[in-house]
This record gives C-alpha cells, sequence and structure tokens, in this order.
C-alpha cells in the first residue's frame, strides 16, 4: 500500500454519466481540486466510442462491465445488463435518446417522499444541461420510420411530436430527440459535452483512468476517502478535504457501499463484511423498464440512413386516469431478434421491430452480494413480471396488440411481409404473455438501489440532499438514487440530478 498523499477538495467515484457534470462544475471554480476515479479509458479520440451509430459494437465487449442477471422464472434469465466502462459511462455507449422527464415523474419522486424535488423546482436544471440536444436530423430520418409514425397516427389517433422536450406529453408518435451532432452523428455524451472542452485547461482536475475504487474509507461516520486500484495494480488510498460524491451508476454505487460495509446488517454478516453503518436500503428498490420484441420480415432492404436505427418511437396512455404515458415504443430499423432466437425464431434477411415498454413499472427488484470479493460481480435480481396483478405482463401484450394495429395501418403496411415473431397464430392473452416475457429485454435503465427518501423511510439510502443518511461526508449522484423511475428514458434525468447535486454541494462558478 503506497502512503503518497493523494488529497483533493472533492473524489467523484465515476467518470460517467453524472460523475462528468459534477466534476466538470466543480472545478469551474479553480480554487477547488477534484479527482475523478473512473474504472474505464478515456473515450477522447475514439470512434467506435464516439460515433453515435457504432453503440451496438459495444455491448458485450471490452469497454462493457456486462453484469447477469440472477433466474428470472416469470422473465428471460438470460439478458445482460451492460454498463459502460469508459469516461461518460453510459452516456457514451447508448443511444443518447433524450427526454426531459415529465412533469408527472417528478412529482411522484415528490409523493414519494423526496420533497423538494417536484417539476417546478427541476425545470431550471434542464436549460442549464451543456449536451447538443436535437431532433433527429431530415437526412438520418429514414423513410420506413417517417412510415411507423405515420401509421401510429392513423392506426392510434395519437398526434405527431415534433420536439418531445417542447411540452409535456401524455401520447404521441415522432422522431426522438438525441443528444448528438447530426453533421458527424458523433455523440453529445457527458464527458463530450462537460470533460472534453475542459481537459487540457483545468489543473485542477485530475482524472485517474482505468483505476477501480474497492472500499469507501470510513472513520467514525464520516467518509475520508476511497481505496483504489490503478491500472498497474498500484493500490492507493484518495483522500478527500471536502467530501466524496459516489456517482458508480445504479449498480455500482450499492456495489461499492456494501463492500464498505454499508448495507443491510444481516447481508454483510453472512458474507463477512465487517458491518460500518447498517443501512437496509442499500440494493432494494431494483427498478428497470422491461421492454418485449415483435419483429416484421420487409419485402426488401430498407435504405441505410439513420441516426442510430431505432430514431423514432411512440408513448401511449391506455388508462386516461394515468397522469403520463402507460405504454411505449421503440422503432428498429433492423430486426432485434436476439431473444427471439433463443426460442426458435429464425434472424430475417430484412425486417423491422417494435419493442413495446413499460413506463411505469410495479415490479420491484433487488442487488446484493454473493461474496466479500470485490471482484464478484453483484447479483441483479429484477423480480421481472412479478408485480401481484400481473399489470406488467398485461401491459407487454397490450404493446404486442398495438404493435400489430399499427403494422396493419398504411403506409407502413406495404413494407412489410410476414409477422416473424410472435407469429401471427400467437393471439390468446397467455400464450402472448408466455412470449412476451420470455423473449423480453431490457431498455437498460436499471436505477432506484440508493433511493433517495424522506426521514421516516427506512429503505432511503439518501436523504433530500443526496447525502448518505447516518454518514458524513459522502453523497451520492447518479440513477440509484431515482426513488421511482420515470416514464421515459432516464438519462436527462441522471444529468439534472448532477446538475442539481452541484448546487447541494455548493460548488463551481455560480
Ligand atoms: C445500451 C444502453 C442504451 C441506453 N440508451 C439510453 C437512451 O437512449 N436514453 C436514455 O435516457 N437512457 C439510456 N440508457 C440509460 C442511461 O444511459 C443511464 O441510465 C445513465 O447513463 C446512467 O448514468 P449514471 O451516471 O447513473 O451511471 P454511468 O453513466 O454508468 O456512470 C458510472 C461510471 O462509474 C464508473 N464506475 C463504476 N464503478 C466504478 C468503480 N468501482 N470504480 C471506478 N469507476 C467506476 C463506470 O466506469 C462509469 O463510467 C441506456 C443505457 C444503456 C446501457
Amino acid at each position: 500500500m503506497s502512503h503518497t498523499p493523494h488529497l483533493y477538495d472533492y473524489v467523484v467515484i465515476g467518470g460517467g454519466t453524472a460523475g462528468s457534470v459534477i466534476a466538470s462544475r466543480l472545478t469551474e471554480n479553480p480554487d477547488v481540486t477534484v479527482a475523478v476515479i473512473e474504472g474505464g479509458p478515456s473515450d477522447v479520440g475514439r470512434d467506435d466510442v464516439l460515433i453515435l451509430r457504432r453503440w451496438m459494437g459495444l455491448l458485450g465487449g471490452d469497454l462493457d462491465y456486462d453484469y447477469p442477471t440472477v433466474e428470472q422464472p416469470r422473465g428471460n434469465s438470460h439478458i445482460r445488463h451492460s454498463r459502460a466502462r469508459v469516461l461518460g459511462g453510459c452516456s457514451s455507449h447508448n443511444t443518447l435518446i433524450s427526454f426531459k422527464p415529465l412533469p408527472s415523474d417528478w412529482d411522484e419522486w415528490e409523493q414519494a417522499g423526496a420533497k423538494g424535488w417536484g417539476a417546478v423546482p427541476m425545470e431550471a436544471y434542464f436549460a442549464r444541461l451543456k449536451n447538443n440536444i436535437v431532433s433527429v436530423d431530415e437526412k438520418d430520418r429514414n423513410a420506413i420510420a417517417r412510415d411507423f409514425v405515420d401509421a401510429a397516427q392513423a392506426a392510434l389517433g395519437v398526434p405527431r411530436v415534433e420536439g418531445f422536450n417542447k411540452k409535456p406529453f401524455t401520447e404521441g408518435a415522432g422522431f426522438f430527440d438525441l443528444a448528438y451532432h447530426p453533421e458527424t452523428n458523433k455523440r453529445s455524451s457527458a464527458s463530450v459535452a462537460y470533460l472534453h472542452p475542459v481537459l487540457d485547461e483545468r489543473p485542477n482536475l485530475t482524472i485517474l483512468l482505468e483505476t477501480w475504487a474497492y472500499r469507501l474509507e470510513i472513520t467514525e461516520g464520516r467518509a475520508e476517502g476511497v481505496h483504489v486500484r490503478t491500472k498497474d495494480g498500484e493500490e492507493l488510498l484518495i483522500r478527500a478535504r471536502s467530501e466524496v460524491v459516489l456517482c458508480a451508476g445504479a449498480v455500482d454505487s450499492p456495489r461499492l457501499l456494501l463492500h464498505s460495509g454499508i448495507g443491510p446488517r444481516a447481508d454483510l454478516e453472512e458474507l463477512g463484511i465487517p458491518v460500518v453503518h447498517d443501512l437496509p436500503g442499500v440494493g432494494e428498490n431494483l427498478l428497470d423498464h422491461p421492454e418485449s420484441v415483435i419483429v416484421w420480415e420487409t419485402h426488401g432492404p430498407i435504405p441505410e440512413n439513420s441516426a442510430m436505427d431505432s430514431d423514432a418511437g411512440l408513448f401511449v396512455r391506455r388508462d386516461p386516469e394515468n397522469p403520463g404515458p402507460d405504454l411505449m415504443f421503440h422503432f428498429y430499423q433492423i430486426p432485434f431478434t436476439d431473444n427471439p432466437e433463443r426460442l426458435g425464431y429464425e434472424r430475417p434477411r430484412h425486417g423491422v421491430s417494435m419493442t413495446p415498454n413499460i413506463p411505469k413499472p410495479k415490479s420491484r427488484g433487488r442487488l446484493y452480494l454473493t461474496s466479500a470479493d470485490p471482484e464478484v460481480k453483484p447479483a441483479l435480481d429484477f423480480r421481472y413480471f412479478t408485480d401481484e396483478d400481473d399489470y406488467d405482463a398485461r401491459t407487454l401484450v397490450d404493446g404486442i396488440r398495438i404493435a400489430r394495429e399499427i403494422a396493419k395501418a398504411e403506409p407502413l403496411a406495404g413494407w412489410l411481409g410476414r409477422e416473424v415473431c410472435p407469429g401471427p397464430e400467437i393471439t390468446g392473452d397467455e400464450e402472448l404473455s408466455e412470449y412476451a416475457r420470455k423473449v423480453a429485454h431490457t431498455v437498460y435503465h436499471p436505477a432506484g438501489t440508493c433511493k433517495m427518501g424522506a426521514a421516516d423511510d427506512e429503505l432511503a439510502v439518501v436523504d433530500l440532499e443526496l447525502r448518505i443518511r447516518g454518514l458524513e461526508g459522502i453523497r451520492i449522484a447518479d440513477a440509484s438514487v431515482f426513488p421511482t423511475m420515470t416514464a421515459v428514458n432516464p438519462m436527462i434525468g441522471v444529468l439534472m440530478v448532477g446538475e442539481r447535486a452541484v448546487d447541494l454541494i455548493g460548488g463551481g462558478a455560480r
């Protein structure tokens, strides 16, 4: 163990989506020093990362932590949860679909105990984002995706939306907003927007790349810093004069806490991890957006142009009592048969897919350790489709039926040949549910495992200022603090949490 004094004002663990925002903003003040501990390499100059349309090539590769799920008796046990191991985190390998969370999403957080995080106070943080958020460019609008939007409108009577972030919506079809630069197809990820412009000009910002944080140093209830292992295997203690800010994401933030003895006492004791702070909510409330898929063969090849092969989508509100949408679809200009192939379906040469997902799923999962060894991946039990009234599975069945209605409508119908999966013969509730669950996939949105909540909520991990309850000198800011899932894709919500965290920490040049 080295005894070199590595001392900074703030230590940010994870240079990902939220971590990039926080490190960039805090170092706007030249008198503040920040160290970022990032498990992955830099994304600078790497076209495999920076070109948005190459995102699928990153899944399961060298830059992916690639977390398995534990067996899912009601769902698909084969889902691999991609989590990026690179500067910018998941914003460097995701599809950058950019939705400002709906007012009803933030208001639901308040109702869940996150007082002060409602739609009105959160609005200002969207305007602060530095990412280049624009609608899918005209040149990237594929003819079949345009026809999907028209067909959805015709079949369902939903409005066409041009700019989903312009005003709150409950339903509608349209091209997404993306955080990208259309002229080059380059990402406007958290690292590109927040870190690249300042990397060479801020001596107060230190980024330790390919360095893994494996245990927090807590002394008498205060976070003093974090133990890390560098790329060369050197073990260091990186110390924080003011605060540690944990931004390792919904999987790795609770994982690091548990390995540091912060979590449910009985679980820690069973693994022989010395209990530093009994905090029962760590790893609970594991949320996600599960999705299913329906695939059609097309009569011929599909035009090539696209931003990232899933540029348009649809929101539906089946229950008018809901404050927001309760069913969402991505439209893929490719046959997305990875999961159906396991059941024996074939990948057509040319095809398209609709992936219905559950904006507000009711099943709740749990993340836990199976070993005291920090190298062993944590167990992710999403408990997919286990909610009592079967709402989640029924939502996907509705989704498949609605997708078929759209496929019958022109101008989309003229493109489509046979329905490859589940296949037109699968029509009953039971068989559709069985299919939808067995081929279910994730939209890759794990969240909620260190949730923010009120003082009387014993499962809350952080308070309303994102401080870990019962400890000093440490906050969490990433997708793990979400008390409930946003109806829309969560990345913009994560960036906004990052911007707000800076205000709460009291840093930045503002
Ligand atoms: C394939 C994919 C597609 C997606 N598409 C979209 C989309 O289009 N729109 C959308 O809104 N959302 C999308 N998401 C979800 C969205 O990207 C995430 O919710 C969001 O980026 C999470 O941000 P975060 O800050 O919580 O974590 P991350 O961005 O994952 O950041 C965590 C960082 O911490 C680092 N790290 C973790 N543990 C350690 C450790 N112990 N030591 C050192 N470093 C560590 C990681 O390397 C990483 O850089 C997608 C996700 C995936 C995986």
